[in-house]
């Protein structure tokens, strides 16, 4: 991806479906053993890899523009496939209604972005809590629920952090367990709430879902749905990062401005105003100036791990010294050096990075390590003079949905070319823009 910064951002951007929603709700859909239609769905790598796992397992599955049909009527087996469940991380989450479902799962450990070491120790103790047996062998993690009706048991779960995931697969297992179940220290996230409400709508019986408690009595089985997924938080927040980094106006809809509170309040605390507009808009005004400001993330309602990255790319460009801490993922600072390249001033010691703000950036060539890390350097490409030539397109397209495409419609010079070519070019790195540029 080739992107001349400087240019202004100017109009409208749509806002898509919540990826990590979206995954995890079409895990949820195996729950069901009749027609769920799932509205909103974003076009993104990861829902159709989700889609090929769910196809695997025998489920059919229709799709037309965001709507996205499923039914799991008849599942032919209980392994899900190897390849592509080790390219996404909720793929795994559908461990817990395959088990619901069939009382035995097959499941190799999943992919992701290579942000941690991200284990699944909490999925694996949570379902063992519900009577399931669990072992991880040779990659896979094979689990199944003894005694002649193979159904999971309601169970009191204490989670030792509050994993999304781990809150997902215990939730959605829970909902056609024996009994009930009592998920402490669960995850508050707004997908968390999501899912909740998909499952409520196919009659499952969840409460709390949004606080740390969440009750869940189980079901004997669930019904067909039509659900619509919520507006992604982090592609909301990603674009009104490219828009400060601009100094552009743009207004943003569909957005849940209350799933945006820790990424609104920095916004304002580096001087970027932003107005709320009606129920589900947002303006942002270009920036008088940016000023530094302290990053720590955390699980909701804290400041949201997947906006650290484009975080970082904003703070590069203001006047002062801010100090971003990473405290949920232990290896998710890999885009400092990659801003570096651009002439950005960060060091980076253990979980955290100090971010000296520097007047300008300038265009380089460089590479996105994971999805949040190339969201950074292309927000950050944005701003810097020259062509910013960005290699790791695979990671961008798991998580947003056109990103390119929306950028160039608010006026971007950005332009999609493949890897190959794009390393072509990297020696004349300070070309002009073309006039116009298409996909
Ligand atoms: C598909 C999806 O929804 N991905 C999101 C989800 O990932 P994911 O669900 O993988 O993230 P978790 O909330 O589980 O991870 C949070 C922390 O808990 C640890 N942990 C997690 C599970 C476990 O069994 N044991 C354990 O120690 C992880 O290593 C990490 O340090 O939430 C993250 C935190 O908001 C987001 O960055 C991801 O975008
Ligand atoms: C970390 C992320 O995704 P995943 O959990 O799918 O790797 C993310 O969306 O920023």
């Amino acid at each position: 991806m080739q992107i001349w910064g400087g240019h202004p951002l100017r109009g409208h951007v749509n806002i898509s479906g919540a990826k990590n929603s979206a995954l995890v709700i079409m895990a949820g859909a195996l729950l069901c053993s009749g027609d769920c239609r799932i509205r909103n769905v974003p076009l993104l790598a990861d829902v159709e890899r989700m889609g090929q796992v769910l196809s695997a397992l025998g489920v059919r599955l229709t799709r037309e523009g965001d709507i996205l049909d499923v039914n799991a009527s008849e599942l032919i087996t209980s392994k899900a496939p190897y390849e592509l469940v080790t390219q996404l991380r909720a793929s795994f989450f559908a461990i817990g209604p395959i088990l619901a479902r069939l009382g035995i799962a097959q499941m190799p450990l999943p992919g992701g972005c290579a942000i941690g070491a991200r284990p699944v120790d909490l999925h694996v103790r949570g379902l063992q809590a519900m009577g399931a047996e669990v072992q991880i062998e040779h990659g896979i993690c094979n689990a199944y629920v003894p005694g002649a009706n193979g159904r999971l048991k309601g169970a009191k779960i204490y989670l030792d952090t509050p994993s999304v995931g781990a809150t997902e697969t215990l939730m959605m297992a829970a909902t056609l367990a024996d009994g009930e179940t009592i998920i402490e220290n669960a995850a508050r996230e707004p997908e968390v709430v999501d899912l909740a409400n998909f499952c409520n709508s196919m009659g499952a019986k969840i409460y709390g879902a949004g606080t740390s408690t969440i009750t869940i009595t189980g079901v004997s089985q669930l019904h067909s749905t039509d659900y619509s997924i919520i507006p992604d938080r982090i592609e909301t927040g990603t674009f009104l990062v490219a828009a400060a980094i601009t100094r552009s106006e743009i207004t943003l809809s569909p957005v849940a401005s209350d799933h945006l509170i820790p990424v609104i309040a920095k916004l304002r605390d580096i001087g970027v105003p932003i107005i709320e507009e009606g129920t589900d808009c947002l303006r942002i005004l270009p920036a008088e100036s940016l000023k530094a400001t302290d990053i720590d993330t955390l699980p909701h309602p804290g400041f949201p791990t997947d906006m650290q990255a484009p975080f970082m790319s904003l703070l590069a460009l203001a006047e002062g010294d801010s100090i971003i801490n990473e405290s949920v993922f232990e290896n998710r600072l890999r885009h400092a050096s990659e801003l570096n390249r651009l002439g950005a001033d960060i060091r980076v010691k253990g979980n955290t990075a100090f971010v000296r703000g520097v007047s300008v950036l300038s265009g380089a060539p460089v590479i996105g390590t994971d999805l949040r890390a190339s969201a950074a350097l292309v927000i950050a490409g944005l701003a810097a003079e020259g062509k910013t030539t960005i290699q790791g397109l695979r990671h961008l397209d798991r998580g947003y949905d056109r990103l390119d495409m929306k950028l160039q419609q608010l006026g971007a010079r950005i332009l999609r070319v493949n890897e190959a070519s794009a390393d072509a070019e990297l020696p004349n790195n300070n070309s002009n823009p073309p006039a116009s540029v298409s996909l």
